[in-house]
């Protein structure tokens, strides 16, 4: 299968909070790809990338970053595809500038905003195959493969003095 979704990030930096993406895009058997590509310090790659992602097939874009978190809306107002927005654990202010400056998108330009830091990196990965399994019967089937599992594991592991 050609590439689905492109999980990009301000910074190698931003790493340590984005494989947690890309490890449930693995799990779920998504095909990803995964670069650094800034608004601030790459805006000709941001710009060109954000322009292409249609024609090359992308169906999500997963952007992580953090601070002055200005890629994800960035790129989507250079493509109509979804993009899903991870705000980056920040040392200065935990991630709350990453949140709003995520979140905070004018009226016509959206963003799908995750939760700050790792939880929201996992959920990119799970919100970007619940999109794609509305068109894809094999993606919905292993998503939803997915959550029956993750209900048993609570079922099977109840007692938490066990
Ligand atoms: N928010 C952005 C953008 C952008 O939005 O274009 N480019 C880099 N960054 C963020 O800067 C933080 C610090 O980056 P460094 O660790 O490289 O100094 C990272 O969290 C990155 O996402």
């Amino acid at each position: 299968m050609s590439v689905l979704v492109g999980v990009i990030m301000g910074s190698k930096s931003d790493w340590i909070t984005m494989k947690n993406t890309v490890n449930i895009l693995k799990e779920l058997s998504i095909p990803y790809e995964v670069k650094v590509i800034s608004a601030h310090r790459t805006p000709d790659l941001m710009f060109y990338y954000a322009s292409n992602a249609l024609k090359r097939g992308l169906k999500v874009i997963i952007a992580g970053a953090g601070g002055a978190a200005h890629l994800p809306g960035m790129v989507a107002s250079k493509t109509i595809v979804p993009v899903l927005g991870v705000p980056i654990q920040s040392c200065a202010l935990n991630g709350q500038d990453s949140l709003l400056s995520i979140a905070q998108m004018p009226a016509g330009i959206p963003v799908g905003t995750l939760a700050i830091g790792k939880a929201g990196a996992k959920n990119a990965g799970i919100l970007a195959a619940q999109i794609i399994g509305n068109e894809n019967q094999t993606i919905r089937n292993i998503v939803t493969n997915f959550r029956a599992k993750q209900t048993q594991d609570i079922l099977d592991n109840s007692n938490p003095q066990e």
